[in-house]
């Protein structure tokens, strides 16, 4: 049995894979979901709260399997080269259960100070649920391995001769996204700033709130949250209507239910707020989200728009844009549409286009902890053919006067600068660049240093925010 007392040690029966298995406990349901993650293509942030969902486990085992999940996975690059160290064979061609086990095993030994002979036998027994007694046996080997030599890994990482590899194993990154991260901070004039980078993607982010203008100031959402989830609630840095908590379960509030404010995180928040304050000739009446999905900027907008302008919404995936519906409820008058963004609408009949296009996600490693694992690098071009596309739509349909804002959630230059450089080297039309960086000062509460603009990139270690860019794009 497991070491008793030590959290997440409560046994009993679920069903894994069809089977019926004991280990309701919280290694065995980290090592279930980072192994749905490795095999089946599976979010941690999706699969661990459904997971947790059907346990019997008390609110301290499941912090535990929270942060054991969350951890192990993001920092799966560093364990994994430290596992294969000990192993005689590719660390690739051991089994998959094997190895989310000795993930979870290493982070309780080298990150989370569980005792080393309680870490070792709960991840044994854990593993019991999930696989074999030989497999359990070279878990056990290795663990134990990690255990004696625990004081030595840190050193021997920072003897990696190659400075790019040594980066990548210290901060579980794959050397070709610490590449293109560093890229894309030397294009924003922020050379060397590439490790501080890496270590905020490791760090788990706040929970943020915005509270949407009209429906619930953030000084109501404030009292209300210290009210209901006893938590301690700051202000925002960068957006006027944001909210940081402590921690707490924000769907508890009613202001979430009723749809009156929403978990967003504050740089998304400014990047609605800024295209929704950017000056626009003459007067307006109708607004466009091109990719709205799941709807959070969309709320946004709709709460800033004055009244009278029309809002209009287009998400490609069913599902995804019911998720528009539902964020947008509060308002009941947001338009929303199925279909491809390249091909929607037939007229320059717009004020305001927001592009948050689809993308890598590079910029949101902190939020999706599996996500840095999955050849995101190799799918930029593909993307940015498709970003190319929407953009290029989205001024086709921005009346003269008008603008677009251009929104990644990846700072990767191939999704970001090149995308503005293809499209406004092909347009017909004449298309400026509008100051964001300047927008972004006056709406901010706190001074922060956004760079030299034209465009914003906001950065997890300057801003905590996830690493947002924003493009403003006038149109005559
Ligand atoms: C970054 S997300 C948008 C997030 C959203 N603005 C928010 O704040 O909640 C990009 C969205 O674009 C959608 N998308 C992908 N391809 C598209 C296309 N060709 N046309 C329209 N939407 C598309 C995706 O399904 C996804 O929902």
């Amino acid at each position: 049995m497991g070491a008793r007392g030590t959290p997440g040690s409560t046994a009993a029966f679920h069903l894994h894979r069809g089977k019926l298995v004991r280990g309701d406990d919280a290694r065995t349901i980290a090592a279930e979901v980072l192994l749905a993650c490795e095999v089946d293509g599976a979010y941690a942030n999706l699969a661990l709260p459904a997971r947790l969902s059907r346990s019997s486990l008390s609110a301290r085992d499941r912090a535990f399997a929270t942060k054991l999940t969350y951890e192990a996975q993001r920092l799966a690059g560093y364990y994994d080269w430290i596992a294969q160290q000990c192993l005689n064979r590719r660390l690739g061609d051991v089994d998959p259960e094997v190895r989310v086990l000795l993930r979870i095993g290493a982070h309780q030994l080298l990150a989370m100070r569980v005792p080393a002979h309680a870490a070792v036998s709960a991840t044994i027994d854990a593993g019991r649920a999930l696989t074999h007694r030989g497999a359990l046996g070279l878990v056990n080997a290795v663990l134990r391995r990690i255990a004696r030599e625990a004081d030595r890994w840190e050193d021997r990482v920072n003897a990696i001769d190659d400075p790019w590899q040594r980066r990548a194993v210290r901060t579980s990154h794959p050397r070709d996204v610490v590449r293109a991260l560093d890229s894309a901070l030397r294009a924003h004039g922020r050379a060397g700033e590439i490790d501080a980078l890496l270590d905020a993607n490791n760090a788990a982010p706040w929970v943020q709130l915005v509270a949407r203008p009209g429906l619930v100031t953030p000084d109501e959402l404030a009292d209300e949250a210290e009210d209901v989830l006893d938590v301690s609630v700051a202000y925002g840095q960068l957006s006027p209507w944001s909210l940081t908590l402590s921690g707490g379960d924000p769907a508890r509030l009613p202001s979430v239910s009723s749809g009156a404010a929403a978990i967003e995180d504050e740089g998304s928040q400014l990047v609605a707020g800024i295209l929704a304050s950017a000056p626009v000739d003459g007067e307006e009446s109708a607004w466009l989200d091109l990719c709205a999905g799941p709807g959070g900027k969309t709320a946004l907008l709709r709460a800033l728009a004055p009244a009278g302008v029309r809002l209009v919404a287009n998400e490609v995936t069913a599902h995804r844009a019911r998720l528009v519906e539902d964020s947008t409820r509060a308002f009941g008058d947001v338009e929303v549409h199925t279909g491809d963004g390249r091909t929607f609408g037939d007229a320059a009949v717009y004020d305001r286009v927001l592009v948050d296009a689809p993308c890598t996600g590079l910029g949101s490693l902190r939020r999706r902890p599996e996500a840095r694992f999955r050849g995101r690098v190799a799918q930029v071009p593909e993307l940015a053919n498709l970003q190319v596309g929407l953009l290029t739509r989205a001024l086709d349909l921005t009346r003269p006067g008008g603008i677009v804002g251009y929104a990644t959630c990846s700072p990767h230059v191939g999704e970001t600068l090149k995308v503005i450089e293809r499209v406004m080297a092909d347009s017909a039309r004449r298309i400026e660049p509008v100051d964001a960086v300047a927008i972004a000062r006056k709406l901010a509460p706190h001074e922060a240093d956004f760079g030299q603009g034209p465009y914003v990139q906001l950065w997890p270690h300057r801003h905590g925010t996830d690493a947002m860019f924003l493009a403003l794009l006038r149109v005559s």
